[in-house]
C-alpha cells in the first residue's frame, strides 16, 4: 500500500513514522508513506503562501485551490509512468466528513493507493472538493486544529489491517469493532499476580480453558453493557 499525505506541516509526522509498528511496516515494505509539503506548490516562492481570506468575509483563512489541485495531480501522475495505475482513494479530512469507524478502516485497507488531504485553518477552498471529489471523512465529533492528527488516526487503523503488519495474522480479528465483532474486550492481566492488594482473577490462573472462555464472554457482556449498550442493540 502507498499512502501520500498532503499537509502544511509534514514535520508533524516525523516521530510517528519512525516508531514502532508503523516503522517496521515501512522498513518491511508493507506500506510506503510519502509526505508532501503543500507550500512547495505555492506560486509566490519567497513567502510560499497557500492560504487566503474567504470571499464574502468570515473568520480565518482557507487553503487555496491552485496549490492543492497541482500537488495532488503531481502526486498521482508519478504513478502513471506507463504502469497500470491502481485506483487512488482520495480522502479529505474534515469535521464535516462521514464518521470513520472500523468498518471504514477495513474498507480503506483494501486500497492499493491512498491520498490523504490534511487541511488547516478553516479548511480548503470549496473548489478543491468540487474538482478532486475526495471522500470526506471525520474521525469524530470533536474539533481538531487540522487534518494531520486525523490522518495519523486513519493511517494507524488501516495499516494494522494490512496482512503481515501485525505479528499474528488474525489478532486484529478479535479486536473490538473488528468485522462482526461489535462488543468490547474483556479485562486482561499479566504478571505480577498481586499488586497493591489487587489480584488476578483466579479463573485466569486455573488452566481451565472452558472456564476462562466463559469468564471472558461474561466480562465482555458486562463491560459492553456498562460502557456501550448501543453496541448490544446492533449485535
Ligand atoms: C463559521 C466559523 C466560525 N466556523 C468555524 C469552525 N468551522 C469548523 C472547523 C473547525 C476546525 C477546523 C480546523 N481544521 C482544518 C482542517 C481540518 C481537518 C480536520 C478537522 C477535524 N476536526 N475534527 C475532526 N474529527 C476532524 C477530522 N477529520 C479539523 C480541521 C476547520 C473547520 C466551521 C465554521
Amino acid at each position: 500500500m502507498r499512502i501520500d499525505v498532503v499537509t502544511l506541516f509534514p514535520a508533524i509526522f516525523d516521530g510517528y513514522l519512525t516508531q514502532s509498528l508503523l516503522h517496521k511496516a515501512i522498513v518491511r515494505g508493507l506500506v510506503d508513506i510519502q509526505r508532501h509539503d503543500l507550500r512547495q506548490w505555492a506560486e509566490n516562492v519567497p513567502h510560499r503562501k497557500v492560504d487566503d481570506r474567504p470571499f464574502g468575509g468570515g473568520p480565518g483563512m482557507l487553503i487555496q485551490v491552485e496549490p492543492t489541485v497541482s500537488c495532488v495531480r503531481e502526486i498521482e501522475s508519478d504513478a502513471a509512468d506507463g504502469a497500470e495505475q491502481a485506483p487512488i482513494r482520495r480522502i479529505l479530512l474534515t469535521p464535516q466528513g462521514k464518521p470513520f469507524d472500523q468498518r471504514l478502516a477495513e474498507d480503506i485497507a483494501t486500497s492499493e493507493r491512498i491520498v490523504l488531504l490534511c487541511g488547516r485553518y478553516e479548511g480548503f477552498d470549496q473548489r478543491v472538493h468540487d474538482i478532486l471529489e475526495p471522500e470526506e471523512i471525520s474521525v469524530g465529533d470533536f474539533v481538531l486544529n487540522g487534518g494531520e492528527v486525523a490522518a495519523m488516526t486513519i493511517i494507524d487503523a488501516v495499516v494494522r489491517l494490512i496482512p503481515g503488519v501485525l505479528g499474528d495474522e488474525n489478532s486484529h480479528r478479535d479486536d473490538s469493532f473488528s468485522r462482526g465483532n461489535r462488543l468490547l474486550e474483556f479485562p486482561q492481566y499479566t504478571r505480577p499476580r498481586e499488586f497493591e492488594g489487587h489480584f488476578v482473577p483466579e479463573v485466569l490462573l486455573s488452566g481451565d480453558h472452558a472456564a476462562i472462555a466463559a469468564w471472558r464472554a461474561e466480562q465482555t457482556l458486562i463491560r459492553t453493557k456498562a460502557r456501550r449498550s448501543d453496541l448490544l442493540d446492533e449485535s
